[in-house]
């Protein structure tokens, strides 16, 4: 034992070291051992550029706090507490984590740090109101999203934590002994991800990845603020504009907490802040949602939607390698299925459309794409990703109807009016002016530079997919579904474009 106490911090979705509740309750009378658990399991399901982010974010963490994270690789329920007994803590901190994995994971770290007489203490998590606080007046949970950001907002939530540049980082030379743990990943490795040894670890990348950690998130959203806040009502819908805060990344891994932005917004004048925090309000939704609904994670809510037929085999394996590939024929969806596979990143708009076109324009269900998206994205977060692509599948209480569907060609007239971001992503037109390089196949001599054919006639997919809707199986409804469809109908017939302009994630 040594004489001065020490306490834990077990990072998780929170690299930073300001506005963190849990390092600043840690480090109350104790100096922090910093550790983070490269857990195997977390790591099989997280495609190269998460990986890749994440490890980069892990090392300026690392250099923020002089060098002295721990980086072990194994199960938590085994490192964890091993770590606690070879650095003699007496409890361990972390921020709750709510997704399935991360609830379970914890219970059992909890139990194994029990029988050695330590305690598994949280503080905070990286919402601003944690999933499951806001509910209806009858103790329910919402589940459409209008009616949440109500009870968001009437809940309210904390002001930033502060700094935490006050912690004492524990010394462990001396005490901590790394021959006890093979599995430690040094700072040099995580930097040039030598990590071959890492299981499961993914390090495929894309090339024009987002500069990691808590100071990088910071100067974005300092970058965000002094300018593209004010016209973001209008402009995140527009991929040809540089409109959005880009902060997913950051968020993802807690480089910055909602918290923080919040509070920054707040006051602010103007309907672009306003709107700011209803984005972050649909994160924190999404995440409510699968508290509750942890069956989301891997199947449509309403049951109708997977039992649609999808299409299999040779041609619809073709499909979505096209899809995937970004050689649809279709611009608008291949630059943004192009930017998906060189940056890890795509504008929210896009997503919705690409969505739209591998379910509803190649017949192919979900969670295809959704996974697609888990290898790919660096902001790759399983609450926002699933509940996204329920949304666009209409597979959730939240979604957008089944027959609403993107045109992939008016989307890219609408939102991409000049074909500034088609050009910047599918080189083989950059030669075509304005919004003619939405119809490549219009030109003489059709599209340029091998660019194929469209893969399929949107027409006439739209409306096998409305036949197939059409079609589906019969289900009765209960008197309670009458009653609440008879009263949505009066409600949408009073006011049917407002509410669906608003009510959806864009
Ligand atoms: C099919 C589909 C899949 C998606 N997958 C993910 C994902 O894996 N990870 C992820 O973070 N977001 C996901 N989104 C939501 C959204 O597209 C991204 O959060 C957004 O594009 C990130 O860019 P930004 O930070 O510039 O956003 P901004 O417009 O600047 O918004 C600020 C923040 O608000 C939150 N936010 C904004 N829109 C949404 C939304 N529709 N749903 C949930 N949160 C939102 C994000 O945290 C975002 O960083 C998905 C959306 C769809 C339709």
């Amino acid at each position: 034992m040594t004489e001065s106490p020490r306490r834990i911090l077990w990072f998780r979705r929170d690299l930073r070291i300001n506005d963190h509740p849990a390092l600043l309750a840690a480090g109350e009378n104790h100096d922090v051992v910093g550790l983070f658990v490269l857990d195997p399991t977390l790591l099989r399901d997280a495609g190269g550029p998460r990986t890749v982010f994440l490890l980069r974010c892990l090392a300026a963490l690392d250099a923020a706090i002089g060098g002295k994270l721990l980086v072990i690789t194994g199960d938590p329920v085994v490192v964890v507490p091993a770590v606690a007994a070879a650095v003699a803590a007496d409890e361990v901190h972390i921020s709750a984590d709510y997704m399935p994995y991360g609830r379970k994971r914890d219970d059992r770290v909890r139990d194994a740090l029990a029988t050695s007489g330590v305690a598994l203490v949280a503080t905070g998590s990286p919402y601003a109101v944690a999933p499951g606080r806001v509910r209806k007046p009858d103790g329910s949970n919402y589940s459409v999203f209008t009616p949440y950001f109500g009870g968001w907002t009437e809940h309210g939530y904390r002001g930033p934590a502060g700094s935490g540049s006050g912690i004492v980082w524990a010394d462990i030379d001396g005490v901590f002994d790394p021959a006890g743990f093979p599995d430690r990943v040094l700072p040099a490795d995580l930097l040039e991800h030598q990590l071959s040894g890492v299981p499961n670890a993914n390090l495929s990348t894309v090339a024009e990845l987002p500069v990691a950690g808590e100071a990088a998130a910071a100067a974005t959203w300092k970058e965000f603020l002094a300018g593209p806040i004010t016209d973001y009502h209008d402009d995140r819908n527009r991929p040809d504009h540089e409109g959005t805060s880009r902060l997913s990344p950051y968020l993802k891994w807690g480089c910055i907490h909602p918290r923080t932005l919040l509070a920054d917004v707040k006051g602010l004048p103007g309907t672009g802040p306003a709107s700011y925090r209803r984005e972050i309000a649909w994160r924190e939704f999404f995440a409510d949602l699968v508290f509750h609904k942890p069956e989301s994670l891997k199947w449509s809510l309403n049951p109708i939607i997977d039992d649609l037929p999808w299409d299999t085999g040779t041609v619809a394996d073709q499909h979505f390698e096209a899809w995937k590939q970004g050689r649809t024929g279709f611009p608008y969806i291949d630059a943004a299925m192009r930017q998906l596979l060189t940056q890890g990143w795509m504008h929210n708009r896009l997503r919705m459309s690409v969505g739209s076109f591998l379910v509803k324009d190649l017949h192919l269900r979900w969670q295809l794409g959704a996974a697609h998206f888990m290898d790919y994205l660096v902001d790759g977060d399983i609450a926002s990703n699933n509940q996204g692509w329920l949304w666009v599948a209409g597979g959730g209480p939240q979604a957008s109807p089944f027959f609403r569907i993107f045109h992939p060609i008016t989307q890219g007239l609408k939102f991409d009016p000049d074909g500034d971001y088609v050009r910047k992503f599918v080189p083989e037109l950059a030669d075509i002016p304005g919004a003619m390089i939405h119809t490549p196949w219009d030109l003489p001599g059709g599209p340029p530079n091998g660019y194929p054919m469209p893969i399929i006639d949107h027409q006439a997919e739209r409306e096998e997919t409305l036949r197939r809707w059409a079609a589906r199986p019969p289900k009765p409804l209960s008197s309670q579904q009458v009653q609440q469809a008879a009263k949505h109908a009066a409600r949408l017939a009073a006011k049917e474009v407002a509410e669906r302009a608003t009510d959806h994630p864009s």
